[in-house]
């Protein structure tokens, strides 16, 4: 058995066991030597020789035998100058506990702590998203405070605020603010444990733990964390025993001072089913809300997407203007704004074509309807009474006078603008005038936006709040 024979073995074991079992647990193995019918392995950490031999040694065992070699058994060895990391996680073995059988209590605890660190090793570099940084974070006045936030924490310096709660509605951003933490943590204080993880894998090692009946290892790899952090905290909010190990967790590490950070889609008070006093405890420390988009900020992610997309598709056109039509026209939600820019480069690309507003309005005409935001005449009439502090009723009855009669041209202007209403809707809706005076009410804001520049500012002010 030689190193080359292994390396045609692995490329059998990649068809047999998948391209993300490979990748994860095959491909950094490396054979060492085969004697007296055992093959060695080194493997960077014990957890994952564990984990190895664990669910893998008969498929490796069935090929290496295929192969000619005459091997009765798999062993692991990790690498004394191990600095790589598995991938992903896995159950820890008791078997690595019960080693300490015999053991004094304190080379028990110790043996169980190692095993303990092992699993975290796994747990570190599982799920952080390398793209998910903070370089590639834009900043714009919604989610500057949680930006904020999230660099202070990710000094790693004294910590001054916890938990940290980052909440916001979905796709817009805690997640990737969540990995960016980890990242520049991971960069400026290696020597720290950053554990991230979601809600729900809490819960599934939690569940585990409890049916492997290994609650001592559970508790020793969640409280050797210097950092912890829990996305998609909602997740465990009615699941009442893992709650409970939740909140023991939460006190044992703030006990100490390890810093916690966490996020939820909404504010911690609002998330049903979650206990009070779990509620209170996420209250205690600095709670910031990622706030839907604007427009600025769309516009700022797509800019910013447009130069990494412009390494993958050097040749692609894109004519002025379509990046401010989709940050116009897109939701806030910053995930289907990024799908919508990959499908269009994708799509141009293939047929050739520059990327123009005709393409786009094409390519996603579905994208479009569905994040079409149907702006109603009367909350355009609210938000304009409320602009000018004046009655909904005085926008929508006779008077004359000036200081009512230029908001309700203002109105109209936006219902024209922002509906589709016809224009003898839209009169119906301001007291049963008719189309012509709503022409009209139009037609002078047209005029006005051009020389007075206070119109210009009061309508752009209110079509942004009414399309925020
Ligand atoms: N300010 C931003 N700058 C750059 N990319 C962003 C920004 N906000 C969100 N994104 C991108 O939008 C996508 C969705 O973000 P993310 O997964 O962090 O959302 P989330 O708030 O965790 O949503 P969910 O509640 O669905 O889990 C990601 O690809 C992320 O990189």
């Amino acid at each position: 058995m030689t190193q080359e024979k292994w390396g045609q073995l692995r490329d059998k074991l990649l068809k047999t066991v998948g391209q993300n079992n490979y990748t994860t647990w095959i491909e950094p193995l490396e054979f060492q030597e085969l004697q007296d019918g055992v093959a060695v392995f080194s493997v960077p950490t014990n957890f994952m020789g564990n984990y190895v031999s664990q669910n893998f040694a008969d498929i490796i065992l069935y090929e290496l035998n295929s192969s000619g070699a005459s091997v009765q058994r798999l062993a692991f060895r990790v690498a004394a100058n191990s600095t790589e990391r598995p991938v992903r996680e896995a159950p820890v073995r008791e078997a690595d506990v019960s080693a300490a059988k015999d053991e004094t209590p304190e080379k028990r605890r110790q043996a169980a702590t190692e095993t303990a660190a092992n699993a975290l090793d796994s747990l570190q570099a599982a799920p952080l998203d390398s793209r998910f940084t903070f370089d590639s974070f834009v900043v714009g006045k919604p989610n500057e405070l949680a930006h904020a936030a999230a660099r202070r924490v990710a000094e790693g310096g004294p910590v001054t605020f916890n938990p940290l709660v980052l909440y916001g509605g979905v796709g817009l951003g805690k997640t990737h603010l969540m990995h960016a933490i980890a990242w520049e943590l991971k960069a400026r204080r290696p020597d720290l444990n950053v554990l991230y993880l979601s809600a729900e894998q809490f819960m599934y090692r939690f569940v585990q733990a409890l049916r492997e009946r290994r609650m001592m290892d559970f508790k020793h790899l969640f409280r050797s964390v210097d950092v912890l952090m829990v996305d998609d905290v909602q997740f465990i909010a009615g699941k009442d025993s893992t709650q409970e190990e939740f909140f023991h967790t939460f006190n044992a590490l703030v006990d100490q001072n390890k810093q916690i950070i966490i996020s939820a889609d909404r504010a911690p008070g609002e998330i049903k089913d979650l206990e009070e006093r779990v509620k209170s405890r996420l209250q205690c420390g600095l709670v910031v809300d990622l706030h839907p988009t604007d427009y600025e900020l769309r516009l700022g992610i797509l800019q910013n997407k447009l130069q990494h997309y412009r390494g993958t598709y050097p040749d692609l056109k894109i004519a002025d203007g379509v990046l401010e039509f989709l940050a116009h026209r897109i939701s806030t939600n910053v995930r289907v704004l990024e799908g919508a820019l990959t499908r269009l480069f994708a799509f141009a690309s293939l047929v050739g074509r520059e990327i123009d507003m005709e393409l786009t309005q094409d390519c996603l005409a579905d994208v479009l309807r569905a994040s079409e935001r149907k702006i109603t005449v009367e909350e355009i009439q609210r938000k304009v009474s409320e602009y000018y502090n004046i009655r909904l009723s005085d926008i929508i009855g006779p008077k004359r006078l000036r200081s009512y009669a230029r908001p309700r041209q203002v109105a109209m202007y936006l219902a024209k603008q922002l509906t589709s209403r016809s224009l003898p809707e839209i009169g119906r809706r301001f007291g049963g005038r008719d189309h012509t005076t709503v022409m009209h009410g139009v037609k002078r804001i047209e005029e006005l936006k051009l020389t007075d520049g206070q119109i210009a500012e009061d309508v752009e002010m209110l079509r942004r709040s009414l399309e925020a």
